[in-house]
């Protein structure tokens, strides 16, 4: 059978690929009915009517680069894509900064330069390439991704050039279908974008600005994914010249921030935001939950942006995450000590021991042992987690929080382990393995976010038979079904949703969590086995994106 790459470098020459393609729509390749699925080990893989030239452009993805959820996503999604036959590109920076150089030891130099034109010069980044899970990743290299710290910043705060760095990105992505040929072809102007957070968001700016009125990227479409609102990559206006746009697209990205925003009585507010840039630009919008996509038009969820959000709702769409479950399955995990299944949950409590031995607790199998897993930051709640440590301390329950961030909550962890030495314990640091080992090993994952976009240690949670408690909102509210001991065919549910976000209200619910635990040791495993066997695998997430590939290219491109 052709590969994909075969497959879109045949489009672009007007070939027809071996075996698969039956005729061609706008470029697109229509696969045959008939071969609509194929086996993969045992299970049935389904591909995709119609294919596309995926072009994905991420500040990260798993597992080269990964500060968060976005990474996850940017890891997964193009794979699960790929397998149902498109040909997927993502383009991210190459990240070196001494310690996860060797993430990239398989990606090779293409040779190919390309100049950019912005920040008062012309920049020269090169372009490294791995072909791995049949997606082309495509790594931008530059001197302002080599450096310590993290993805974005270090300990100082956030890169001070960082507007430069992805403005470069955005660049290279553009570019990258054009020059780059991978497999021996070139992915050519006919592509679907997938530009992800603000890192990407000059992605749509540029096709429209910059490549559509010579004639370029004329059938080409993009998508915007808002990960996270919070994040908009918005820096003074006086950067605006810098970016290589035309004078008269200032107004695509331009943003005044509220009077109360301001810093003093002299500051217009006067901003350039690269996601406004894209909210305006690109074909369609999605967000990682349906419940977000509500969210980001109203003025509580929507950072401001809402109201052109809201303007822009016949294109905006709601999308939950999946999971990637060859790196999170109990069953096959490798990063935890004892595999298991909804069908034998032995294993699990072994899990729990031995998390309880590695961090230095009590070795207590009937005690509840609750998880938080995140980044420190003001989204996740964690202030209110502080509040309720001392209430929740006096039960007879164990807590194990890890995370990395704000120095502060560092700081706040480390303190807390050591007043409440037998049940607290706070693991400073970003360690993926100990991720899964605490996903595995505790009874309850507590996630109090303010806002959750999507939010994915509740799903990697309820796989590995961990009972969520999380705020209702965005994602959480999707995914996390209440438990209900009274439901029409008995009892129902995954977790427990609580809403307000009250200090006293997620106390209440993590009682009633744990009274469950304790008490109820049926409804206990019944709330375990049904989070279980939820399906949340990427498939079905590819498959609606599929749709809003397909509605993008029915509705013309965006031009000014
Ligand atoms: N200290 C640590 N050590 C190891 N692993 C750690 C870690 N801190 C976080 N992680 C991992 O990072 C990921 C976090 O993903 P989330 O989706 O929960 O949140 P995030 O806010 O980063 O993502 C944003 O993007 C995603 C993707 O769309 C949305 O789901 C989400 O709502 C949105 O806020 C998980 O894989 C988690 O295990
Ligand atoms: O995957 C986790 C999240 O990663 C991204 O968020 C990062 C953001 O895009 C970066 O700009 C940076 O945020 C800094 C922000 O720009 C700055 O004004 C200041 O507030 O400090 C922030 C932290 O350095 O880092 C973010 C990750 O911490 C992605 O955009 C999100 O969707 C993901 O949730």
């Amino acid at each position: 059978m052709a590969t994909p790459s075969a497959v879109g470098a045949a489009c672009l020459l007007g070939l027809e690929p071996e075996g698969i393609a039956e005729g061609s729509i706008d470029n697109t390749v229509v696969v045959a009915s008939e071969q609509d699925s194929e086996i993969v080990v045992g299970k049935e893989q389904a591909r995709a009517k119609v294919t596309q030239n995926i072009v994905f452009v991420t500040g990260e993805a798993s597992p080269y680069a990964k500060s968060g959820g976005l990474g996850d996503v940017c890891g997964s999604l193009p794979v699960a894509l790929a397998a149902r036959g498109h040909r997927v590109m993502v383009v991210m920076p190459r990240y070196l900064n001494g310690t996860s150089d060797k993430n990239y030891a398989n990606a090779f130099y293409t040779e190919k330069h390309i100049r950019i034109p912005c920040f008062g010069g012309e920049h020269e980044v090169t372009f490294f390439h791995e072909y791995r899970d049949s997606v082309d990743w495509v790594f931008v290299d530059h001197p302002s991704y080599h450096r310590p710290g993290n993805l974005y910043g270090d300990k100082f705060g956030a890169f001070g050039d960082n507007q430069f760095r992805y403005t470069l990105l955005c660049y290279a992505a553009c570019e990258a279908p054009l020059v780059l040929e991978l497999g021996g072809y070139i992915y050519g102007q006919n592509c679907m974008f997938v530009v992800n957070d603000w890192h990407a968001s000059l992605v749509p700016v540029l096709l429209a600005a910059k490549y559509r009125p010579y004639g370029v990227y004329k059938d080409s479409r993009s998508i915007l994914v808002i990960h996270n609102l919070a994040h908009q990559g918005v820096e003074p206006a006086s950067t605006y010249p810098d970016l290589g746009l035309p004078p008269e697209w200032y107004g695509a990205l331009e943003w005044v921030f509220p009077e109360w925003a301001r810093r003093h009585a002299l500051d217009k507010g006067e901003a350039v935001n690269f996601l406004k840039g894209a909210v305006v630009t690109a074909d369609r919008i999605v967000t990682v939950s349906k419940g977000y996509s509500w969210e980001v038009t109203t003025a509580e969820g929507g950072q401001g942006l809402n109201e052109l959000l809201s303007s822009r709702k016949s294109v905006l769409n709601g999308i939950v995450n999946g999971i990637d479950i060859n790196d999170w399955n109990p069953a096959t995990d490798k990063c935890i000590p004892c595999h298991y299944s909804v069908d034998d949950l032995s294993g699990k409590a072994k899990c729990k021991g031995a998390l309880q031995k590695e961090l230095g607790l009590p070795i207590r199998p009937d005690v509840p042992l609750i998880g938080f897993i995140g980044r420190l930051d003001y989204q996740k709640g964690i202030d209110l987690i502080q509040l309720i440590i001392p209430d929740l301390m006096r039960e007879d329950v164990q807590f194990v929080m890890l995370g990395s961030g704000d120095p502060e909550l560092e700081d706040w962890m480390r303190s807390t382990e050591s007043i409440f030495k037998d049940k607290f314990r706070g693991w400073v640091g970003f360690s993926v393995p100990v991720s899964h080992r605490i996903t595995a090993g505790c009874d309850i994952l507590l996630m109090p976010s303010r806002f959750e976009p999507c939010g994915l240690n509740q799903l990697y949670a309820m796989q590995y038979g961990t009972v969520p408690v999380v705020h209702a909102t965005g994602g959480l509210r999707d995914t996390v079904e209440n438990f209900n001991p009274f439901g029409e065919n008995g009892e129902q549910g995954t977790g427990w949703a609580f809403a307000p976000l009250t200090t006293e209200n997620m106390l209440w619910t993590l009682r009633t969590a744990i009274s469950t635990y304790r008490e109820h040791k049926s409804s206990w495993e019944g709330l375990m086995k049904r989070g279980m066997s939820k399906d949340f695998t990427w498939d079905h997430a590819a498959e609606q994106y599929e749709q809003i590939f397909q509605w993008a290219f029915i509705d013309r491109p965006y031009v000014m």
